[in-house]
């Protein structure tokens, strides 16, 4: 270690954490968050689409929870901007014991990995690359999207995660399958089964149980370094080499409520290349006390109702992710999913409205589903 820098004890180890669209980010983020053990967190997300709903799901959580707004990390030209939320979590005020980058389901790990080895911010360590894999999802997603092999390959943990999906032959299949393509990169990343990203935090945290953190870190291959320099060479050219390149999204947000019915046969119906849906939605006087958050990953789809805070506007914002879709025809068939907004006898009847909701409470979590 070089003698000038400071002592190993006061720099803050920085992970990166990744994974295919879906795969249970921030599902293992907020499980960390509600176990921190005393460990004060600080967290950056790096979000896609212009709604920050990962940036909400989280935040209340911590107090040190700073987005990176709209737009890709990893295609930042410099690394200032990482370097100035670094700097903002690092200040002595923050006293923070680890920072957690949750990299878009679309970014380059290896990118974020690279700026932070980069960065000269003599305040942080980088503390590892962990990749969350969806177990029901992994050869789907890797048919599509071979570069996720290189993904694991520079994980330093692998957390295969929804194995409750997958039956116990399957995942023992999965799990060799991870394993192998880890190892093309040289090193045996660890790979962890998980259901709703429950790992033990002291994985993540403990810098000792991470002796090896930094040799890891090295342990990028220089094609990989070669092809994130190249990619900033050639700019928006070198944009298209990227995972996201290839996707469309959609932002959606309505002052009225949604109507059950309708939105329900527009989910029924959503086109294959619809990857990802994320967000929350105003069912009105269908549920007048609970806004339903919504998930939708690939064929999966669920509903989860959580109150609506006291001065929390009533309203729906919805991001949609896919490849080879019509992203302003989805926009004009949601805006048609709205309630319509002269009072009708469908809008006063509480029955009525009721009813409506059977579709929606079908996707609803059992109590105990999630325990
Ligand atoms: N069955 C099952 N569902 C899970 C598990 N972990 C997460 N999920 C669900 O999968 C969906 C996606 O999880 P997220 O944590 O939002 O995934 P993400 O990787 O942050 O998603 P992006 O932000 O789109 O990249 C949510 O509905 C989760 O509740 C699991 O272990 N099993």
């Amino acid at each position: 270690m070089n003698p000038s820098s400071p002592p190993r004890k006061q720099q803050i180890p920085v992970i990166v954490l990744a994974g295919f669209l879906g795969s249970g980010k921030t599902t293992l983020l907020n499980h960390l968050l509600r176990n921190r053990a005393g460990n004060r967190i600080g967290v950056i997300v790096n979000d896609f689409g212009a709604i920050e709903i990962d940036a909400m799901t989280v935040s209340g959580q911590v107090g040190s929870t700073v987005s990176l707004g709209n737009g890709c990390l990893c295609c930042a030209v410099d690394a200032s901007e990482l370097d100035t939320f670094l700097e903002t979590l690092t200040g002595p005020a923050a006293r923070l014991d680890v920072i957690v980058i949750e990299a878009s389901g679309l970014a380059e790990p290896q990118e974020l990995v690279r700026m932070l080895l980069a960065s000269d911010n003599p305040h942080i360590v980088y503390g590892g690359l962990v990749e969350v894999v969806d177990a029901a999802e992994f050869d789907a997603t890797r048919e599509r999207h071979p570069e996720i092999d290189r993904h694991l390959a520079v994980a330093d943990l692998v957390v295969l995660n929804k194995t409750d999906r997958v039956g116990s032959e399957e995942r023992a299949r999965i799990l060799d399958a991870v394993a192998a393509a880890g190892a093309l990169g040289g090193g045996a990343p660890a790979v962890i089964g998980a259901t709703y990203g429950r790992v033990d935090p002291e994985l993540l945290f403990d810098p000792a149980l991470r002796p090896d953190s930094e040799e890891k870190a090295r342990q990028l291959t220089f094609e990989d370094l070669l092809l994130a320099e190249r990619d900033e060479e050639e700019g928006d050219a070198g944009h298209a080499h990227h995972l996201h390149a290839a996707y469309d999204s959609v932002s959606f947000t309505a002052d009225v409520p949604m109507n059950p019915r309708r939105l329900m046969e527009f989910l029924d119906s959503r086109p294959q290349g619809l990857y990802r849906i994320k967000g929350f939605v105003d069912f009105g006087m269908g549920d007048r006390a609970n806004k339903y958050v919504l998930h939708a990953v690939g064929r999966f789809l669920r509903f989860d109702p959580q109150p609506w805070k006291r001065d929390e506007p009533r309203r729906t914002q919805l991001v949609l992710i896919g490849s080879g879709i019509a992203p302003q025809a989805l926009h004009k068939e949601l805006a048609d999913c709205r309630e319509n907004t002269a009072p009708g006898p469908d809008t006063t009847q509480d029955a009525a409205h009721e009813r409506s909701m059977w579709g929606v409470l079908r996707y609803v979590q059992r109590p105990g589903d999630d325990a």
